[in-house]
């Protein structure tokens, strides 16, 4: 049957990329939506702010839902300490099995745990399976009715703490208009917008970020 879009992007990786240089595999990436293929990674725009909330953060545990092929995954894993692993979450297995390709061929594949499952039912098994307290960075880029439920479901699971960061993507463009509401408007939460463009387009979008408060 005929590839999937990130299945070619897996390959325009492969060609143009460099084996174990994630900067390499971010710019191979970005080439193919911008001159063959338009997908839906974070990008570079957008990327470059994920970039800078994570290197300002350093966080120790970190949490992505969706990692799609694994863009916004290398963006994030190249930037963690020695040491440090980042857990993503993926609902789609053929998805998943491109994401474990690009982030191995960027050589992060030993900062990565990669797990096949829906967000609802993966983040309360998360102490469990994974031995974690609280996550001090999430970065949501999932279903966009999913934003909402998850937040609470982090407050409720006790996966929070004070100053935890939760970055999301796509607030404008699909948007999350239920999500923004809840964080802008909580006493629970500091929220302060960054305004991007829709990956790949003029198309306006951007990233919130939120604290929790405790
Ligand atoms: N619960 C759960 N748990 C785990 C999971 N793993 C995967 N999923 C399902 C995620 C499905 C993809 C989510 N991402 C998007 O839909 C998305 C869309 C656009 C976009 C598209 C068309 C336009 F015209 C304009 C903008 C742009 C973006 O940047 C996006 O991130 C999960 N769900
Ligand atoms: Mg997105």
């Amino acid at each position: 049957t005929r590839s999937t879009r990130p299945q070619r992007m897996l390959k325009a990786v492969q060609k143009n990329g460099t084996k174990g240089n994630p900067e390499s595999v971010i710019s191979a990436i970005d080439y193919f939506c911008k001159h063959s293929e338009w997908a839906m990674n974070v990008g570079d725009e957008k990327g470059s702010i994920l970039d800078s909330v994570v290197t300002e953060v350093n966080p120790s545990t970190v949490l992505e839902l969706g990692t799609y092929c694994g863009y916004s995954t290398v963006r994030i894993a190249r930037l963690l300490s020695p040491g440090t692993k980042l857990i993503t979450l993926e609902f789609n297995p053929v998805n998943a099995a491109v994401a474990r390709q690009i982030i191995a061929y960027a050589g992060l594949q030993d900062k990565v745990i990669l797990v096949e499952g829906s967000s609802g039912d993966l983040i309360p098994q998360m102490k469990e399976r994974f031995g974690i307290m609280t996550f001090d960075f999430i970065f949501l880029d999932h279903w966009k009715d999913r934003y909402l439920p998850d937040i609470k479901l982090f407050e409720e699971c006790g996966l929070l703490r004070k100053g935890s960061v939760l970055l999301a993507d796509n607030v404008i463009c699909p948007g999350t208009p239920e999500y923004l509401e809840y964080v802008r408007n909580s006493p629970r939460y500091e929220s302060k917008y960054y305004p991007a463009h829709l990956e790949y387009t003029k198309v306006e979008d951007g990233l919130e970020k939120s604290v929790f408060l405790g």
